[in-house]
């Protein structure tokens, strides 16, 4: 084809406003393509109030059926977003057509970590919510004096600002799958829909015990063992610092035991931290008894792993890490040091307690070689039999608080895994004794002070 000088400037011009064209269209399919993901189900939704999945998780249960939940709906064709509690303002619940409710308790009836903002802003006040259709599934263990706590008092809260129930709040204890089959059930109904994935957990698959061997002999606590394991058949599954091991012990399998990962696949291996329990009566506790005592290196387990969305990395990996941990704590601690040295991350700072040094200094040839490294730029310990200024790991923070100011300036985030009792709630009165309870706050909404506490 021959083209005259004026053909080629007119397909030139009309070449230059499609270019144009896609230039500005590519923004847009990004944020598109970005509320899709983020649970937004067609344009409609972003527009009209919809429906909402809030979650309020310590450890990724309820939010990963939240998750669940979410596709449900989607199957059904019905808009709806899913959100943390905390991202929800008064605003949001009083345009909302239905929110769903998935929520954990914590500590002794507390609300999960995530949701204390949600908490403080609108629990403590009232809030005429007329329109509101809600429905609660409440996570939670009955062997604890406040069972549901949370999930309880979020139902009564919502009740008392005249919001409806869509139907009974469901309570599922330690995960029973008839609870779980139950809200699955009522949702379908709702949603009008009888052909709801499957939300089954994954198999225990069969993992070989290659070792074991005890971290603290000679030590006046309980013996606390390494072990790995490695699947009999196939490939190592993937995981991440900071997740999560479930393990079937053959005296109670329905009562699965929880361990975090204390390594990385790159050591080819799943590493966990086992403190033998040991009862009034001095026998041994059935799982830790099976895992430290009586299973054979060689001898399967039953093992699955689980995603802690809370604990891992994620958008903290560029970020200097604060590590702070007591005893068996030190599990997902050591896996997040690993995870940092592959990727050549040196800005880590570990805080450490036990009873004493020479008996319970888990791990320390490989924190010295990761300070000759230069992956580890901060080390500090406090043991609670040896006398010495500092006795527990809280103890540490107040005469090194200038420090700690300075890295969180630097946009630090602390990382806390350990004992409930006494660690946990002792590190965040340290903490919020430096920093203001504000400050600590709004780490929480930016996910820079994550806990594994136990
Ligand atoms: C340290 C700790 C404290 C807990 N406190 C309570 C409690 O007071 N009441 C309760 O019903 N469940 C309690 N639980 C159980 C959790 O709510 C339950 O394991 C739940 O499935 C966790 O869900 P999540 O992974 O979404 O946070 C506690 C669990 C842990 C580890």
């Amino acid at each position: 084809m021959i083209l005259t000088n004026d053909s080629t400037r007119l397909l030139l011009t009309a070449a230059c406003f499609l270019g144009y064209g896609l230039v500005c269209l590519a923004p847009w399919l990004r944020l598109r393509r970005k509320r899709l993901a983020a649970g937004l189900v067609g344009e409609a939704a972003a527009r009209a109030p919809g429906w909402i999945v809030a979650h309020a998780s310590q450890t990724g249960n309820a939010e990963a059926l939240a998750g669940q939940t979410l596709e449900t709906l989607r199957l059904a064709g019905i808009p709806a977003r899913l959100c943390e509690l905390s991202e929800l303002s008064g605003a949001d619940l009083q345009a909302a057509e239905r929110v769903l409710f998935l929520v954990s308790t914590y500590g002794e009836g507390d609300a999960p970590d995530a949701a204390a903002t949600f908490c403080s802003r609108l629990m403590t006040r009232a809030l005429p919510l007329p329109k509101l259709h809600y429905a609660v599934l409440a996570l939670g263990d009955s062997s604890y004096g406040q069972y549901c706590g949370f999930g309880r008092a979020l139902d009564g809260w919502l009740r008392e600002q005249g919001a409806s129930s869509l139907f009974e709040r469901i309570e599922v204890d330690r995960g029973a799958e008839p609870a779980i089959a139950a809200w699955r059930q009522q949702l379908s109904h709702l949603a009008g829909t009888s052909d709801a994935p499957d939300w089954s957990a994954p198999d225990f698959g069969a993992w070989r015990l290659a070792e074991r061997r005890q971290l603290n002999p000679g030590s006046p606590g309980a013996p606390i063992f390494h072990l790995e394991l490695e699947p009999e058949e196939g490939a190592l599954p993937d995981w991440q610092s900071g997740d999560l091991a479930q393990v079937a012990a053959p005296g109670d399998p329905s009562r699965p035991r929880e361990y975090s990962v204390a390594s990385i696949p790159a050591d080819g291996r799943v590493a966990l931290l086992v403190r033998l329990h040991l009862r009034a009566d001095g026998g041994a506790g059935l799982a830790s008894g099976w895992l430290c005592r009586e299973a054979a290196v060689g001898a399967t387990v039953r093992l699955r792993l689980r995603q802690h969305r809370r604990f891992r990395l994620e958008a903290n990996a560029g970020r200097p890490l604060i590590l702070i941990g007591n005893g068996s704590g030190i599990a997902g601690l050591r896996g997040h040091l690993r995870a940092r040295a592959l990727a050549g991350q040196g800005r880590n700072w570990l805080l450490f307690g036990e009873r004493n040094a020479a008996h319970d200094y888990h791990y320390a040839a490989e924190w010295d070689a990761l300070r000759g490294g230069g992956m580890l730029a901060g080390l500090d310990l406090a043991w609670s039999r040896d006398g010495g200024a500092a006795r527990y790991v809280q103890d540490l923070l107040p005469p090194r608080a200038d420090a700690l100011r300075a890295w969180l300036d630097d946009g630090a985030a602390i990382y806390v895994c350990g004992s409930l009792d006494g660690m946990a709630a002792g590190v965040d009165r340290a903490l919020e004794g430096i920093l203001g309870r504000a400050y600590l706050d709004r780490l929480i909404a930016e996910n820079r002070y994550r806990r594994d506490v136990y």
